[in-house]
Protein backbone atom coordinates (compact mmCIF):
# COMPACT_ATOMS: atom_id res chain seq x y z
CA UNK A 1 0.00 0.00 0.00
CA UNK A 2 1.30 3.16 -0.40
CA UNK A 3 0.56 5.77 2.09
CA UNK A 4 0.18 8.93 2.33
CA UNK A 5 1.07 11.45 5.42
CA UNK A 6 -0.60 11.45 8.71
CA UNK A 7 -2.63 14.77 8.31
CA UNK A 8 -3.13 14.95 4.45
CA UNK A 9 -6.17 16.27 3.48
CA UNK A 10 -8.82 14.77 1.33
CA UNK A 11 -11.11 16.52 0.14
CA UNK A 12 -13.90 17.79 -2.54
CA UNK A 13 -14.66 20.75 -4.38
CA UNK A 14 -17.94 22.46 -6.22
CA UNK A 15 -18.40 26.09 -7.19
CA UNK A 16 -21.69 28.04 -6.56
CA UNK A 17 -22.69 28.98 -10.02
CA UNK A 18 -22.39 24.99 -10.75
CA UNK A 19 -24.05 23.60 -8.08
CA UNK A 20 -26.69 25.86 -6.02
CA UNK A 21 -29.65 26.99 -8.11
CA UNK A 22 -31.72 29.24 -6.16
CA UNK A 23 -30.50 32.30 -8.37
CA UNK A 24 -33.32 34.30 -7.30
CA UNK A 25 -33.46 33.39 -3.70
CA UNK A 26 -31.94 35.22 -0.87
CA UNK A 27 -31.55 38.76 -2.23
CA UNK A 28 -29.35 36.99 -4.92
CA UNK A 29 -28.75 39.68 -8.23
CA UNK A 30 -27.93 38.44 -11.19
CA UNK A 31 -24.77 36.99 -12.04
CA UNK A 32 -22.86 37.11 -15.81
CA UNK A 33 -23.15 33.32 -16.20
CA UNK A 34 -27.10 34.01 -15.75
CA UNK A 35 -26.57 36.46 -18.24
CA UNK A 36 -24.71 34.38 -20.22
CA UNK A 37 -26.16 30.79 -19.86
CA UNK A 38 -29.90 32.81 -20.70
CA UNK A 39 -28.20 33.65 -23.73
CA UNK A 40 -29.28 31.38 -26.78
CA UNK A 41 -26.42 29.47 -28.47
CA UNK A 42 -23.98 29.96 -25.47
CA UNK A 43 -24.70 26.37 -23.45
CA UNK A 44 -25.21 23.17 -24.79
CA UNK A 45 -28.72 22.49 -24.79
CA UNK A 46 -29.98 25.87 -23.56
CA UNK A 47 -29.02 24.38 -19.71
CA UNK A 48 -28.59 27.21 -16.71
CA UNK A 49 -27.89 27.23 -13.45
CA UNK A 50 -31.19 28.50 -12.32
CA UNK A 51 -31.94 24.93 -10.49
CA UNK A 52 -28.40 23.35 -10.97
CA UNK A 53 -28.10 20.63 -8.03
CA UNK A 54 -30.56 22.88 -5.45
CA UNK A 55 -27.51 22.39 -3.29
CA UNK A 56 -28.51 25.86 -1.86
CA UNK A 57 -32.11 24.03 -0.14
CA UNK A 58 -30.18 20.28 -0.33
CA UNK A 59 -26.99 20.80 1.40
CA UNK A 60 -28.19 19.20 4.94
CA UNK A 61 -28.25 15.91 2.36
CA UNK A 62 -25.11 17.05 1.00
CA UNK A 63 -22.75 17.16 3.62
CA UNK A 64 -24.25 14.06 5.00
CA UNK A 65 -22.93 12.33 1.85
CA UNK A 66 -19.19 14.31 2.66
CA UNK A 67 -19.34 13.43 6.17
CA UNK A 68 -20.27 9.75 4.93
CA UNK A 69 -17.52 9.91 2.29
CA UNK A 70 -14.63 10.70 5.36
CA UNK A 71 -13.23 14.10 3.66
CA UNK A 72 -11.95 16.09 5.84
CA UNK A 73 -12.31 19.01 3.99
CA UNK A 74 -14.77 20.70 1.34
CA UNK A 75 -13.97 23.47 -1.27
CA UNK A 76 -16.76 25.58 -2.40
CA UNK A 77 -17.31 28.91 -3.89
CA UNK A 78 -19.51 32.18 -2.15
CA UNK A 79 -21.47 33.75 -5.25
CA UNK A 80 -20.62 37.24 -5.06
CA UNK A 81 -23.91 38.31 -6.55
CA UNK A 82 -25.28 37.13 -3.08
CA UNK A 83 -23.59 39.79 -1.19
CA UNK A 84 -23.30 42.30 -3.97
CA UNK A 85 -26.84 41.97 -6.04
CA UNK A 86 -26.94 45.53 -7.30
CA UNK A 87 -24.55 48.68 -7.78
CA UNK A 88 -24.55 50.44 -3.76
CA UNK A 89 -26.20 47.77 -2.24
CA UNK A 90 -24.60 45.69 -0.08
CA UNK A 91 -26.59 42.70 1.62
CA UNK A 92 -24.44 40.55 4.13
CA UNK A 93 -28.00 38.75 4.89
CA UNK A 94 -27.34 36.92 1.67
CA UNK A 95 -24.05 35.32 3.68
CA UNK A 96 -26.52 33.65 5.84
CA UNK A 97 -26.91 30.27 3.24
CA UNK A 98 -23.41 30.29 3.62
CA UNK A 99 -23.47 30.38 7.18
CA UNK A 100 -25.40 27.80 7.69
CA UNK A 101 -23.39 26.07 5.18
CA UNK A 102 -20.47 26.14 7.11
CA UNK A 103 -21.67 25.77 10.77
CA UNK A 104 -23.30 22.33 9.38
CA UNK A 105 -19.97 21.46 7.99
CA UNK A 106 -17.97 22.48 11.08
CA UNK A 107 -20.34 20.25 12.99
CA UNK A 108 -19.60 17.48 10.96
CA UNK A 109 -15.96 17.96 11.49
CA UNK A 110 -15.20 18.96 7.52
CA UNK A 111 -12.39 22.05 6.93
CA UNK A 112 -14.95 24.76 4.79
CA UNK A 113 -11.91 25.89 2.06
CA UNK A 114 -13.51 28.83 0.40
CA UNK A 115 -13.18 30.18 -3.31
CA UNK A 116 -14.26 33.77 -3.17
CA UNK A 117 -14.55 33.88 -6.37
CA UNK A 118 -15.16 31.38 -8.86
CA UNK A 119 -16.17 33.22 -12.25
CA UNK A 120 -20.07 34.17 -11.22
CA UNK A 121 -19.07 38.56 -11.00
CA UNK A 122 -22.47 40.23 -10.57
CA UNK A 123 -24.03 41.44 -14.13
CA UNK A 124 -23.72 45.44 -12.73
CA UNK A 125 -20.25 44.99 -11.70
CA UNK A 126 -19.68 43.85 -15.85
CA UNK A 127 -22.17 46.34 -16.82
CA UNK A 128 -19.09 48.80 -15.23
CA UNK A 129 -16.28 47.30 -17.16
CA UNK A 130 -15.90 44.38 -15.61
CA UNK A 131 -12.77 42.74 -15.00
CA UNK A 132 -11.63 45.21 -17.85
CA UNK A 133 -12.01 47.95 -15.47
CA UNK A 134 -9.64 48.67 -12.56
CA UNK A 135 -12.58 49.65 -10.40
CA UNK A 136 -13.27 46.34 -10.20
CA UNK A 137 -10.27 45.96 -8.07
CA UNK A 138 -11.41 48.13 -5.47
CA UNK A 139 -15.09 46.26 -5.32
CA UNK A 140 -13.44 42.61 -5.09
CA UNK A 141 -11.35 43.87 -1.92
CA UNK A 142 -14.75 45.22 -0.24
CA UNK A 143 -16.07 41.87 -1.30
CA UNK A 144 -13.81 40.01 0.58
CA UNK A 145 -13.24 42.23 3.55
CA UNK A 146 -17.08 41.66 3.76
CA UNK A 147 -16.43 37.83 3.73
CA UNK A 148 -13.37 38.51 5.64
CA UNK A 149 -15.20 39.84 8.66
CA UNK A 150 -18.24 37.96 8.54
CA UNK A 151 -16.65 34.40 8.13
CA UNK A 152 -13.12 34.80 8.89
CA UNK A 153 -13.04 33.32 11.91
CA UNK A 154 -15.11 30.14 10.95
CA UNK A 155 -12.91 29.54 7.78
CA UNK A 156 -9.39 28.06 7.85
CA UNK A 157 -8.61 27.87 4.05
CA UNK A 158 -9.51 31.08 1.53
CA UNK A 159 -8.59 31.13 -2.20
CA UNK A 160 -8.61 33.91 -3.40
CA UNK A 161 -9.65 33.19 -7.30
CA UNK A 162 -10.07 30.41 -9.36
CA UNK A 163 -8.24 30.15 -12.96
CA UNK A 164 -8.21 33.58 -13.45
CA UNK A 165 -6.35 32.32 -16.95
CA UNK A 166 -9.79 31.43 -17.54
CA UNK A 167 -11.94 34.18 -16.22
CA UNK A 168 -9.54 36.27 -18.66
CA UNK A 169 -8.99 34.21 -21.76
CA UNK A 170 -11.74 31.82 -21.89
CA UNK A 171 -14.41 34.98 -20.51
CA UNK A 172 -12.76 37.92 -22.32
CA UNK A 173 -10.38 36.33 -25.02
CA UNK A 174 -12.19 33.51 -26.81
CA UNK A 175 -15.29 34.56 -25.58
CA UNK A 176 -16.69 30.73 -24.59
CA UNK A 177 -17.46 31.80 -21.11
CA UNK A 178 -19.21 34.32 -19.57
CA UNK A 179 -19.09 37.46 -20.05
CA UNK A 180 -18.78 36.18 -23.93
CA UNK A 181 -16.07 38.98 -25.44
CA UNK A 182 -13.77 38.08 -28.13
CA UNK A 183 -11.10 40.96 -27.28
CA UNK A 184 -7.47 39.97 -26.44
CA UNK A 185 -6.56 43.66 -25.27
CA UNK A 186 -9.55 43.11 -22.33
CA UNK A 187 -8.38 39.54 -21.91
CA UNK A 188 -5.15 40.87 -21.06
CA UNK A 189 -6.55 43.89 -18.88
CA UNK A 190 -8.91 41.36 -17.27
CA UNK A 191 -5.84 38.68 -16.48
CA UNK A 192 -4.32 41.63 -14.88
CA UNK A 193 -6.88 42.86 -12.54
CA UNK A 194 -7.83 39.69 -11.70
CA UNK A 195 -4.33 39.18 -10.29
CA UNK A 196 -4.09 42.78 -8.99
CA UNK A 197 -7.32 41.92 -6.73
CA UNK A 198 -6.01 38.91 -5.58
CA UNK A 199 -2.53 40.57 -4.24
CA UNK A 200 -4.77 43.44 -2.65
CA UNK A 201 -7.39 40.98 -1.01
CA UNK A 202 -3.92 38.67 0.75
CA UNK A 203 -2.51 42.05 2.40
CA UNK A 204 -6.28 42.79 2.95
CA UNK A 205 -6.06 39.16 5.18
CA UNK A 206 -2.70 39.74 6.88
CA UNK A 207 -4.17 43.29 7.52
CA UNK A 208 -7.09 41.82 9.56
CA UNK A 209 -5.08 39.38 11.58
CA UNK A 210 -6.82 36.30 10.67
CA UNK A 211 -5.37 33.11 11.50
CA UNK A 212 -6.27 31.08 8.72
CA UNK A 213 -4.36 30.27 5.69
CA UNK A 214 -4.79 32.14 1.85
CA UNK A 215 -3.75 31.19 -1.63
CA UNK A 216 -4.55 31.08 -5.03
CA UNK A 217 -5.85 28.22 -7.45
CA UNK A 218 -4.64 28.40 -11.05
CA UNK A 219 -5.16 26.13 -13.68
CA UNK A 220 -1.93 24.78 -15.00
CA UNK A 221 -1.00 22.42 -17.61
CA UNK A 222 2.76 20.77 -18.76
CA UNK A 223 3.35 21.68 -21.59
CA UNK A 224 5.54 18.94 -23.86
CA UNK A 225 6.91 19.35 -26.94
CA UNK A 226 5.81 16.77 -29.98
CA UNK A 227 9.11 16.44 -31.23
CA UNK A 228 12.55 16.86 -30.19
CA UNK A 229 13.24 19.67 -32.97
CA UNK A 230 14.44 22.90 -31.63
CA UNK A 231 11.17 24.31 -33.05
CA UNK A 232 9.09 22.03 -31.21
CA UNK A 233 10.56 22.69 -28.15
CA UNK A 234 10.66 26.72 -28.60
CA UNK A 235 7.00 26.30 -29.23
CA UNK A 236 6.25 24.26 -25.50
CA UNK A 237 8.53 27.21 -24.20
CA UNK A 238 5.83 29.91 -25.43
CA UNK A 239 2.80 27.42 -24.82
CA UNK A 240 3.93 27.32 -21.23
CA UNK A 241 4.53 30.84 -20.95
CA UNK A 242 0.85 31.73 -22.07
CA UNK A 243 -0.60 28.56 -20.04
CA UNK A 244 1.55 28.60 -17.07
CA UNK A 245 3.66 31.18 -16.68
CA UNK A 246 1.47 34.58 -16.81
CA UNK A 247 -0.05 33.65 -13.70
CA UNK A 248 2.63 31.57 -11.53
CA UNK A 249 5.54 34.37 -12.43
CA UNK A 250 3.56 37.59 -11.45
CA UNK A 251 2.12 35.40 -7.93
CA UNK A 252 5.49 34.01 -6.80
CA UNK A 253 8.02 35.53 -8.88
CA UNK A 254 6.34 39.68 -8.77
CA UNK A 255 7.26 40.09 -12.46
CA UNK A 256 5.20 38.92 -16.08
CA UNK A 257 7.95 36.51 -18.43
CA UNK A 258 9.61 39.21 -20.41
CA UNK A 259 8.33 37.34 -23.68
CA UNK A 260 4.88 37.68 -22.49
CA UNK A 261 5.13 41.49 -22.25
CA UNK A 262 6.72 41.40 -25.86
CA UNK A 263 3.91 39.31 -27.22
CA UNK A 264 1.05 41.69 -25.77
CA UNK A 265 3.00 43.94 -26.61
CA UNK A 266 3.10 43.09 -30.64
CA UNK A 267 -0.36 41.92 -30.74
CA UNK A 268 -2.75 44.61 -28.71
CA UNK A 269 0.21 47.21 -28.69
CA UNK A 270 1.18 47.50 -24.53
CA UNK A 271 0.72 46.65 -21.34
CA UNK A 272 -1.61 49.08 -20.51
CA UNK A 273 -2.95 47.86 -17.23
CA UNK A 274 -0.04 47.42 -15.37
CA UNK A 275 0.76 50.75 -13.09
CA UNK A 276 3.70 51.38 -10.85
CA UNK A 277 3.96 49.33 -7.74
CA UNK A 278 1.02 46.26 -9.07
CA UNK A 279 3.17 43.67 -9.58
CA UNK A 280 4.58 44.00 -5.69
CA UNK A 281 0.72 43.49 -4.68
CA UNK A 282 0.09 40.80 -6.74
CA UNK A 283 3.35 38.90 -5.51
CA UNK A 284 1.91 39.77 -1.70
CA UNK A 285 3.54 36.21 -0.11
CA UNK A 286 0.73 33.55 0.00
CA UNK A 287 0.43 30.60 2.46
CA UNK A 288 -0.41 28.08 -0.86
CA UNK A 289 -0.80 27.59 -4.05
CA UNK A 290 -3.91 26.15 -5.64
CA UNK A 291 -3.16 23.79 -8.14
CA UNK A 292 -6.14 22.44 -10.80
CA UNK A 293 -4.85 19.66 -12.97
CA UNK A 294 -6.90 17.52 -15.56
CA UNK A 295 -4.04 17.09 -18.43
CA UNK A 296 -1.35 18.10 -20.66
CA UNK A 297 -0.45 20.08 -23.70
CA UNK A 298 1.47 18.32 -26.45
CA UNK A 299 2.60 21.15 -29.14
CA UNK A 300 4.04 21.50 -32.65
CA UNK A 301 5.75 24.61 -34.06
CA UNK A 302 3.23 26.16 -36.28
CA UNK A 303 4.61 29.45 -37.86
CA UNK A 304 0.52 29.93 -39.32
CA UNK A 305 -1.00 30.51 -35.45
CA UNK A 306 -0.61 34.12 -35.21
CA UNK A 307 -0.49 34.55 -31.34
CA UNK A 308 1.84 31.88 -29.82
CA UNK A 309 3.01 30.06 -33.00
CA UNK A 310 1.88 26.59 -31.99
CA UNK A 311 -0.29 23.59 -32.91
CA UNK A 312 -1.70 21.34 -30.44
CA UNK A 313 -1.40 18.03 -30.98
CA UNK A 314 -2.97 15.23 -29.16
CA UNK A 315 -1.30 13.26 -26.55
CA UNK A 316 -1.50 9.18 -27.28
CA UNK A 317 -3.42 8.65 -24.23
CA UNK A 318 -7.33 7.54 -23.59
CA UNK A 319 -9.18 10.49 -23.52
CA UNK A 320 -12.05 11.38 -20.91
CA UNK A 321 -15.22 12.55 -22.20
CA UNK A 322 -13.98 16.32 -22.06
CA UNK A 323 -11.69 15.02 -24.80
CA UNK A 324 -8.75 15.44 -22.64
CA UNK A 325 -6.14 12.82 -22.66
CA UNK A 326 -5.44 10.79 -19.40
CA UNK A 327 -2.13 11.65 -18.74
CA UNK A 328 -1.33 10.85 -14.54
CA UNK A 329 2.68 12.09 -15.54
CA UNK A 330 1.84 14.88 -15.79
CA UNK A 331 0.57 15.64 -12.43
CA UNK A 332 3.73 14.44 -11.35
CA UNK A 333 5.84 16.51 -13.71
CA UNK A 334 4.06 19.59 -13.09
CA UNK A 335 4.52 19.26 -9.21
CA UNK A 336 7.98 18.61 -9.94
CA UNK A 337 8.21 21.60 -12.29
CA UNK A 338 6.75 23.66 -9.33
CA UNK A 339 9.13 22.82 -6.86
CA UNK A 340 12.17 23.34 -9.16
CA UNK A 341 11.17 26.76 -10.41
CA UNK A 342 8.88 28.20 -7.19
CA UNK A 343 10.17 26.58 -4.45
CA UNK A 344 9.16 24.79 -1.76
CA UNK A 345 5.59 27.07 -1.84
CA UNK A 346 2.83 24.80 -0.40
CA UNK A 347 0.13 23.13 -2.61
CA UNK A 348 -2.66 21.64 -1.97
CA UNK A 349 -4.23 20.00 -5.48
CA UNK A 350 -7.64 22.04 -5.34
CA UNK A 351 -9.05 20.40 -8.68
CA UNK A 352 -8.24 17.19 -10.54
CA UNK A 353 -11.33 14.77 -11.67
CA UNK A 354 -12.75 13.06 -14.91
CA UNK A 355 -15.75 13.38 -17.16
CA UNK A 356 -17.29 9.77 -18.02
CA UNK A 357 -20.56 8.80 -19.84
CA UNK A 358 -21.94 7.56 -17.05
CA UNK A 359 -24.89 5.28 -16.68
CA UNK A 360 -27.39 4.33 -13.62
CA UNK A 361 -28.03 0.40 -13.59
CA UNK A 362 -29.74 -1.33 -11.47
CA UNK A 363 -29.53 1.90 -8.70
CA UNK A 364 -25.69 1.91 -9.02
CA UNK A 365 -23.18 3.74 -11.43
CA UNK A 366 -19.85 1.51 -12.32
CA UNK A 367 -17.87 4.09 -13.22
CA UNK A 368 -14.69 2.59 -13.20
CA UNK A 369 -12.53 4.60 -15.72
CA UNK A 370 -13.29 7.14 -12.66
CA UNK A 371 -11.38 4.92 -10.30
CA UNK A 372 -8.38 4.39 -12.76
CA UNK A 373 -8.22 8.42 -13.87
CA UNK A 374 -8.06 8.66 -10.00
CA UNK A 375 -5.81 5.96 -9.00
CA UNK A 376 -3.29 7.19 -11.41
CA UNK A 377 -3.23 10.69 -10.42
CA UNK A 378 -3.10 9.72 -6.54
CA UNK A 379 -0.54 7.35 -7.42
CA UNK A 380 1.63 10.66 -9.50
CA UNK A 381 0.64 12.78 -6.02
CA UNK A 382 2.15 10.20 -4.09
CA UNK A 383 5.10 9.90 -5.93
CA UNK A 384 5.55 13.43 -5.51
CA UNK A 385 5.20 13.05 -1.58
CA UNK A 386 7.88 10.29 -1.40
CA UNK A 387 10.52 12.89 -2.64
CA UNK A 388 10.27 15.01 -0.26
CA UNK A 389 7.22 17.16 -1.89
CA UNK A 390 5.36 20.65 -0.36
CA UNK A 391 1.53 18.65 -1.07
CA UNK A 392 -1.35 19.46 1.69
CA UNK A 393 -4.35 17.96 0.28
CA UNK A 394 -6.19 16.53 -2.70
CA UNK A 395 -9.79 18.22 -3.90
CA UNK A 396 -11.54 15.68 -6.08
CA UNK A 397 -13.14 18.04 -8.55
CA UNK A 398 -16.23 16.94 -8.18
CA UNK A 399 -18.43 15.94 -5.32
CA UNK A 400 -21.27 15.40 -7.92
CA UNK A 401 -22.48 16.17 -11.16
CA UNK A 402 -23.24 20.04 -12.05
CA UNK A 403 -23.51 22.90 -14.64
CA UNK A 404 -20.33 22.36 -16.64
CA UNK A 405 -19.96 25.81 -17.64
CA UNK A 406 -20.30 25.68 -21.69
CA UNK A 407 -21.36 21.87 -21.67
CA UNK A 408 -24.00 22.21 -19.14
CA UNK A 409 -25.50 19.07 -17.94
CA UNK A 410 -23.76 17.20 -20.67
CA UNK A 411 -20.77 16.00 -18.69
CA UNK A 412 -20.37 14.32 -15.02
CA UNK A 413 -17.73 15.17 -13.09
CA UNK A 414 -19.26 13.45 -9.67
CA UNK A 415 -18.43 10.72 -7.55
CA UNK A 416 -22.24 11.28 -7.19
CA UNK A 417 -24.18 10.95 -9.56
CA UNK A 418 -27.10 13.45 -9.88
CA UNK A 419 -30.77 12.66 -11.50
CA UNK A 420 -31.41 16.15 -13.24
CA UNK A 421 -35.02 15.20 -13.29
CA UNK A 422 -35.44 14.32 -9.45
CA UNK A 423 -32.35 15.73 -8.15
CA UNK A 424 -31.87 12.50 -6.60
CA UNK A 425 -28.45 11.95 -5.39
CA UNK A 426 -26.47 8.42 -6.43
CA UNK A 427 -22.75 7.67 -5.12
CA UNK A 428 -21.35 6.06 -7.91
CA UNK A 429 -18.36 2.94 -7.03
CA UNK A 430 -15.87 6.18 -7.30
CA UNK A 431 -17.58 7.19 -4.33
CA UNK A 432 -16.64 3.76 -2.69
CA UNK A 433 -13.38 3.45 -3.31
CA UNK A 434 -12.74 6.55 -2.45
CA UNK A 435 -14.02 6.48 0.94
CA UNK A 436 -11.66 3.40 1.21
CA UNK A 437 -8.57 5.06 0.16
CA UNK A 438 -8.97 7.84 2.83
CA UNK A 439 -10.55 5.25 5.36
CA UNK A 440 -6.73 3.74 4.45
CA UNK A 441 -5.16 6.47 3.75
CA UNK A 442 -3.45 4.76 1.29
CA UNK A 443 -3.55 3.35 -2.30
CA UNK A 444 -3.09 0.03 -3.72
CA UNK A 445 0.46 -0.66 -4.99
O1 LIG B 1 -14.08 21.29 -16.36
C1 LIG B 1 -14.10 20.75 -15.08
C2 LIG B 1 -13.76 21.83 -14.05
C3 LIG B 1 -14.83 22.92 -13.92
O2 LIG B 1 -16.09 22.34 -13.66
C4 LIG B 1 -14.40 23.87 -12.78
O3 LIG B 1 -15.39 24.82 -12.45
C5 LIG B 1 -13.13 24.62 -13.17
O4 LIG B 1 -12.47 25.14 -12.02
C6 LIG B 1 -12.21 23.75 -13.97
N1 LIG B 1 -11.03 24.10 -14.46
C7 LIG B 1 -10.61 23.08 -15.23
C8 LIG B 1 -9.32 23.11 -15.98
N2 LIG B 1 -9.29 24.27 -16.78
C9 LIG B 1 -10.13 24.47 -17.85
C10 LIG B 1 -9.66 24.31 -19.11
C11 LIG B 1 -10.48 24.54 -20.20
C12 LIG B 1 -11.78 24.94 -20.02
C13 LIG B 1 -12.26 25.10 -18.74
C14 LIG B 1 -11.44 24.85 -17.65
C15 LIG B 1 -11.51 22.08 -15.21
N3 LIG B 1 -12.50 22.50 -14.40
Amino acid sequence: MRKFPEGFIWGTATASYQVEGATREGGRGRSIWDTFAHTPGKVAQGHHGDVACDHYHRYLDDIQLMKDLGISSYRFSIAWPRVMPEKGRVWVKGLDFYKRLIHALLEAGIRPAVTIYHWDLPQWIEDDGGWNSRETVSRFREYSEILFRELGDLVPMWITHNEPWCASILGYGLGAHAPGLCDWRRAYRAAHHLLLSHGHTVRLYRELGLKGEIGITLNLTPVYPASSRPEDVAAAHRQDMFQNRWFLDPVLKGAYPEELLRRVDAVVGGFDAVQPGDLEVISAPIDFLGVNYYSRAVVADDPADPLLGVRHVPGEGPRTEMDWEVYPEGLYDLLSRLRRDYGDVPIYITENGAAYDDRVEGGSVHDTNRIEYLALHFAAAHRFLEEGGNLRGYYVWSLMDNFEWAFGYTKRFGIVYVDYETLARIPKDSYFWYQQVIRDRAIAP
